[in-house]
């Protein structure tokens, strides 16, 4: 298929010049859908809105849908995001809609950005891909490209998503260009990281897949991109950085529970040793939480025959690092004289990291329900979240810490409120529990433990 310029309103098996598409889609000839506007999803969308001018969002989230139409961001802590959205409303470069198939149906290159995620068996959750799929499959056209962001496991690309767009838009699979290119972005630095802290992957189903994913993604990344063979391939560097990272905190976790064996303090061990450039170990904590790193391993492990004994261990290593948390402290509790059954804790965190409003597979919820386990009374306080009662534990406002009735406290997630606490304010000598490393509280007489630091 040939066009010229004026004409340029899709890419893939556009036999114009390149350079022509290049204008074509940053002058927003070609229009983009992005399906999924959370916490990746709406500062992806913001960036594409940013270059070409004309990006529809959709959602299933109606008040998502309509917060942003009213130029309100709808992800807390992105730096950059609430303004650029604001912006990008009101120029009219970007809009969102709940029906996706609409949103299909007017665009020429589909991002899907939906969760994906792990069933508590360890199946895998892949029902909001599916959804989106049918919406785009409903409209999509020849000479559309579809890039899947979200993770998913190797190989699903060519076994689901291209079977599904074929099936539900009647299109041959030569038709329309689907690739992988995988959101490699952290909360909290998200527009810096899609416009290119690092190089974006990308993967095509075939050639022509992949040069449009080359072309596409070249307008919005800064650091370029890498091409990988194919779309599986793609798909495993995303899993491949996730497992990385979980069997690393794993090895962090691991030698910190030497810190009282050996009497050393493993974080400075650590911090040491990294100072070779080989070694890149990670840091110890009191578990590990989001809905990405805790998840990625099912990606290999569950649909695949392979033993994948490391895997599977590091796993077990970090969700078990809540009840060796938990133990510390009780361990901390009789050195003082106290039974953690007679003891009131106040948690401080509960989502998965600092900054993130995000509690999926955060470490605190082990621990709230290992202290409860053990006959604790639970008090819980998080700046981003109110309500903590859904977890177990007595919600204590931020402003409320000091007057808190307890005995001893947990800090899980160095939220940078919690710099502002006055240790000396409480009414009595607590056992602290430091999970972070984040506490300075040398000069007080609490009783203190630091995972990793004794
Ligand atoms: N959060 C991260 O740090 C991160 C980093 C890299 C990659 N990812 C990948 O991106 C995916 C999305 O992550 P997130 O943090 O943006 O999730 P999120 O939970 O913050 O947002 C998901 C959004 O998708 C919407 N949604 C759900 N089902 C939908 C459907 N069928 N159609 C349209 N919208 C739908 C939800 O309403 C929500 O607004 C993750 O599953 C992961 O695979 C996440
Ligand atoms: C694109 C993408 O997928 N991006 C992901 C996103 O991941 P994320 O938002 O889930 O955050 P993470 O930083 O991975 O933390 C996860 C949990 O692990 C705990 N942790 C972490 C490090 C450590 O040394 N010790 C720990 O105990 C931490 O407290 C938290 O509970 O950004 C990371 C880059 O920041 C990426 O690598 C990662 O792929």
């Amino acid at each position: 298929m040939s066009s010229d310029a004026e004409q340029v309103t899709w890419l893939y098996e556009n036999e114009g010049p390149t350079e022509r598409q290049r204008e074509a889609f940053l002058s927003g000839q070609v229009p983009v859908a992005v399906y999924g506007l959370g916490k990746m999803g709406l500062p992806l969308a913001a960036v594409f809105a940013d270059v070409t001018g004309n990006v529809v969002g959709a959602d299933i989230d109606p008040a998502v849908v309509d917060s942003l139409n009213r130029g309100q961001s709808t992800v807390d802590r992105e730096p950059g995001l609430d303004a650029l959205v604001t912006d990008l409303v009101s120029d009219g470069d970007f809009r969102a809609v709940t029906d996706a198939k609409r949103a299909a149906s007017d665009a020429a290159i589909h991002v899907v950005i939906v969760p994906t995620g792990v069933n508590d068996d360890g199946t895998l959750d892949l029902g909001a891909l599916r959804t989106v799929l049918c919406d785009v499959g409903d409209g999509l056209s020849p000479g559309d490209t579809v890039f899947v962001e979200c993770t998913v496991p190797p190989g699903t690309c060519a076994k689901l998503v291209e079977p599904i767009l074929a099936s539900v838009s009647g299109l041959d699979p030569g038709d329309f260009g689907v690739a992988f290119c995988p959101e490699r972005t952290a909360s909290g630095r998200a527009l810096r990281d899609i416009r290119g802290a690092y190089p974006k992957i990308v993967g095509g189903l075939n050639d022509e897949s992949t040069r449009v994913a080359e072309l596409v993604y070249e307008t919005i990344n800064e650091s370029g991109v890498v091409t990988v063979s194919d779309a599986t391939t793609a798909e495993a560097v995303k899993v491949f950085e996730g497992i990385y990272r979980d069997v690393n905190i794993a090895l962090a976790n691991e030698l910190a529970t030497y810190t009282d064996t050996l009497g050393i303090d493993v974080r400075e061990a650590i911090d040491a040793a990294n100072t070779q450039p080989y070694s890149h170990i990670h840091t110890p904590g009191p578990g590990v939480g989001g809905h990405c790193i805790p998840f990625y391993p099912y990606f290999l492990t569950t649909p695949f025959d392979v033993d994948a004994q490391l895997i599977r261990t590091a796993r077990r290593i970090n969700d078990g690092m809540p009840v060796y948390t938990v133990q510390r402290l009780q361990d901390c509790l009789e050195a003082v004289g106290r039974d953690i059954a007679d003891s009131s804790v106040l948690v401080l965190g509960v989502t998965y990291r600092a900054g993130v409003k995000e509690t999926t597979e955060s470490p605190a919820l082990g621990i709230i329900e290992g202290l409860r386990t053990l006959g604790a009374t639970v008090f819980a306080s998080d700046p981003m979240v109110d309500d903590l009662e859904q977890f177990g534990a007595t919600t204590v406002p931020i402003e409320s810490i000091h007057e808190a009735d307890v005995d001893a406290v947990i800090l899980v997630t160095d939220h940078e409120e919690f710099g502002e606490i006055e240790w000396d304010r409480f009414d009595r000598r607590l056992v602290v529990v430091d999970g972070r490393d984040a506490l300075d509280l040398g000069d007080t007489d609490h009783y203190v433990y630091t995972i990793g630091s004794g």
